[in-house]
């Protein structure tokens, strides 16, 4: 038999077609709650570092959206992994795929506030966000933003942020607020 996840998970694409509204832009690709068919399907997509500019990958606990405006995620944030554009050649494909084991893993003590994780791939330098259901939950949100550090081999000189999503949201200018740092 096929070796079971604690949970079941959702992978989504998002592909950037202007003339389409943001949410329809969001595409369920397949989920998944055994280990084997998470190395399918992940073996079976192109690697983040070939998606086109303007798109994204999502792995969200299955039934979860992945959207601020969701239930689960509306309260919470995300801790930010913002790449420099060389980084999509040595770093991308590997931090993903480490957050993704992390995630489907359980690998956080904390592994209920994790609602999902973002992968954006951007002109400008792509981002990785790891999506938390509660921003107050200050021992939950700083446990996994340190065990992201660690199992993610980044410098301890490397300052990661952590992005409430409401400010995400009301962001004016290019200014982003973190409530956390690690
Ligand atoms: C329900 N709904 C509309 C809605 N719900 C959402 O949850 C949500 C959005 N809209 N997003 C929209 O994409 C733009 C780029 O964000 P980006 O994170 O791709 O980053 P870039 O600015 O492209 O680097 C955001 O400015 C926002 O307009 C982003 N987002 C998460």
């Amino acid at each position: 038999i096929k070796h079971p996840l604690q949970n079941c998970w959702t992978l989504w694409y998002y592909e950037n077609d202007r003339s389409q509204s943001w949410e329809k832009n969001q595409k369920e690709i397949a989920s998944f709650q055994t280990v084997e068919d998470f190395w399918s399907l992940y073996n079976h997509i192109k690697p983040a570092s070939e998606l086109r500019q303007g798109t994204d990958y999502s792995l969200f606990k299955k039934g979860i959206m992945p959207m601020w405006e969701d239930k689960a995620n509306h309260r919470g944030g995300r801790w930010l992994l913002s790449l420099e554009k060389k980084q999509r050649t040595n770093d991308l494909d590997r931090y993903w795929l480490d957050i993704l084991l992390c995630l489907i893993g359980e690998a956080f003590e904390h592994s209920k506030e994790i609602c999902g994780a973002v992968v954006n791939i951007r002109q400008k330098g792509d981002k990785i966000g790891i999506w938390t259901a509660d921003a107050g939950n200050a021992s939950a949100v700083l446990e996994i933003g340190r065990k992201l550090k660690e199992r993610l081999h980044i410098p301890p000189r490397t300052v990661l942020g952590y992005q409430v999503h409401k400010d995400t949201m009301d962001k004016t200018g290019s200014v982003s607020k973190y409530s956390y740092t690690v």
